[in-house]
């Protein structure tokens, strides 16, 4: 019935939306959310309220000056008692003047690092009423009488955030193929220093280095977007049996979106600053794209769950799983390795191998964190502080398997796909699963040594396999970008347009720079002039 009442209207624009949950004292906590909206029996409405300056939400997107309505998550107060927080959807603003509702106080949080044109907003609400069908009642429900009917999963009302940290996995393989696009083709045009005197300048893509910092952003969008359908694939299927009632999926679900996100996050974001670093004193130009394009991923380190809460969170998960499996019971699949009690093998370096010992890696990890914890908790310490002094490691745990994860998914799914593939892509999108999978061997190459059977030997060995690696991807380099089939319009680059201008593209855009509208800015005559005659 509400999806009756308010879908159609969003699908067609009526209602312009956001999604209101962070305050100004809250992002991370949401049961320290302050907002309230309290249930008036007599009106049959609730009451929204911002009780201090931290409860005024702060941050969602088009909230500014944008959206008309927005998904309150407000403290839900029933006959007295704090149910927790809630969903509620709330016009904000009229729809014929988009003038604020009286009760409502709306507007512009100001400058951003990137994200310029998301118009975050702040909202605060002074005893603003809404009817009692504004409360999103498909997991818990408020009757006429003020009587609340508890959800039979509480955490569903996290659900959207499940939704959103699934879609972001696929959105870092877009802007690492962004970056990616723009860095190798402008790597392939720009001819830079003269390591043979008789010889031309060279490409810069020729530089090994250069190769090495580009190569596993362009291996890594494959990778993402590969676990990003496998774990859109997982949401539908949890989610299809949620909607059956059956929560039993939704943990692992939970625990494996937030490490994945976190993860492609982090290393989209450093990866598109290495792109960025790699096209030397261009690439700091807005006209490149790549700051403006660093500010959006850097950004999702923060936003839909901060990177190291979210860690914790799978983190969390890794240790009870740990515990159950200790105790026999069944673990879910993707936990499910952690109970692998056979004896550390050979090391072997194949694709196989390094798989093998990332697993390894993680289960040897949490481990240790629950080693820690059981000895502090034993010793007397809380089990929070003994989680807390746990923590740095419990981090790296998670890492770890959502290392594993992306490995073992990017290897099955493409091996899956190249039987379908003409032998010279299937040869190609293999060379980049394998360039993937020893970079973070190498990466790791610490951990692989304390928790599996790896010897110097394997290390040097690997080292030489990336090397030649390298070299068998550079041919292809440039078709692999250009297989990515980004418009220029897209790209929005002058150093990644299809046509390889360049300087030409710099220079015009230079001269678009109002700046460059008189030989002889009015600064020089405002200041300039007079400070060098002494008069300012
Ligand atoms: C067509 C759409 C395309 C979209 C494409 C993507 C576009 C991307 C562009 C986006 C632009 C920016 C938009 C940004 C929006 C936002 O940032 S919205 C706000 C996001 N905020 C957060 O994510 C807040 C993070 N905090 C939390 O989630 C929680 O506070 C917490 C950290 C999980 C802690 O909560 P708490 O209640 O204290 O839980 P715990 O005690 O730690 O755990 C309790 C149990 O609940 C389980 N659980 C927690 N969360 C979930 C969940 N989401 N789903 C399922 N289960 C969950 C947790 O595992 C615990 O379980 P047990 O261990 O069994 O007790
Ligand atoms: C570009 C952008 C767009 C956004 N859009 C929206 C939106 O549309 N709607 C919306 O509701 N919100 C939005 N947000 C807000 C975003 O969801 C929050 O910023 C995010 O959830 C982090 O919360 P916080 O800012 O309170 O950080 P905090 O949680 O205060 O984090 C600060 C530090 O504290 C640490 N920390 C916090 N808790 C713990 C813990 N338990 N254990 C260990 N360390 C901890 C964190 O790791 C971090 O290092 C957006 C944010 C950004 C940057």
């Amino acid at each position: 019935e509400q999806q009756e009442k308010w879908v159609p209207r969003a699908v067609n624009m009526e209602i312009i939306g956001t999604y209101a949950q962070t305050e100004l004292g809250h992002g991370t906590f949401l049961r320290g959310l302050e907002t309230t909206a309290t249930y008036d029996p007599n009106t049959e409405e609730f009451v929204l309220n911002s009780p201090t300056l931290t409860a005024y939400k702060w941050w969602p997107g088009g909230l500014a000056h944008t959206a008309n309505h927005c998904v309150v998550v407000a403290q839900l107060h029933s006959k007295g008692v704090n149910h927790g927080v809630h969903p509620f959807i709330v016009q904000i603003r009229d729809e014929d003047t988009h003038m604020p509702l009286p009760g409502v106080k709306v507007g512009e949080i100001g400058p951003k690092l990137s994200f310029s044109t998301a118009n975050n907003g702040f909202l605060g609400f002074d005893n603003f009423r809404v009817p009692r069908d504004s409360m999103l009642m498909k997991n818990a429900q408020v009757l006429k009488d003020g009587t609340y009917v508890k959800s039979r999963l509480s955490k569903l009302t996290y659900g959207t955030m499940v939704f959103i940290r699934v879609m972001i996995v696929t959105d870092m393989a877009y802007y690492l193929s962004v970056g990616a696009t723009i860095a190798i083709r402008y790597s392939a045009v720009r001819h830079q220093s003269k390591p043979k005197e008789n010889e031309p300048e060279p490409q810069i893509l020729d530089y090994v280095t250069q190769q090495h910092k580009l190569f596993i952003a362009l291996a890594s969008s494959h990778a993402f977007r590969v676990t990003g359908q496998w774990l859109w694939t997982t949401f539908v299927r949890v989610n299809k049996a949620l909607t059956s009632g059956n929560a039993d999926t939704l943990p692992e679900l939970h625990a494996v979106a937030c490490c994945l996100k976190a993860v492609t996050t982090r290393d989209a974001a450093s990866m598109v600053e290495a792109c960025r670093m790699s096209c030397g004193g261009h690439g700091y130009m807005t006209s490149s794209y790549l700051p403006i394009l660093y500010g959006i991923t850097t950004a999702a380190c923060t936003y839909e769950g901060e990177n190291t809460v979210l860690l914790l969170q799978t983190a969390r998960s890794l240790v009870k799983a740990w515990q159950k499996g200790s105790k026999g019971k069944p673990l879910s699949p993707t936990e499910a390795y952690l109970m692998d009690k056979s004896p550390v093998p050979k090391w072997e370096n194949t694709l196989d191998g390094i798989i093998a010992g990332f697993r390894r890696v993680s289960a040897g990890k949490v481990q240790d964190c629950v080693s820690k914890i059981d000895k502090l908790v034993k010793m007397g310490t809380s089990y929070e502080d003994a989680w807390n002094q746990t923590s740095v490691r419990l981090v790296a745990a998670s890492e770890a398997h959502s290392r594993a994860v992306i490995l073992a998914t990017f290897r099955a799914e493409v091996s899956r796909a190249a039987a379908a593939l003409s032998p010279p892509l299937a040869r190609v999108l293999h060379q980049l699963v394998h360039l993937y999978t020893v970079y973070w061997a190498l990466e790791r190459v610490g951990d692989l040594l304390l928790y599996t059977s790896i010897a110097e030997r394997d290390v040097q060995e690997l080292q030489q396999q990336y090397e030649d690696l390298l070299q068998k991807i550079r041919p292809n380099t440039v078709g692999l970008v250009d297989a990515f089939d980004l418009r220029d319009e897209i790209l929005n680059s002058t150093l990644g347009a299809y046509d390889g201008r360049v300087y030409e593209r710099l220079m015009e855009e230079a001269l678009k720079s109002p700046l460059n509208a008189e030989p002889v800015n009015q600064s020089f005559h405002k200041y300039l002039k007079p400070f060098m005659q002494g008069k300012l």
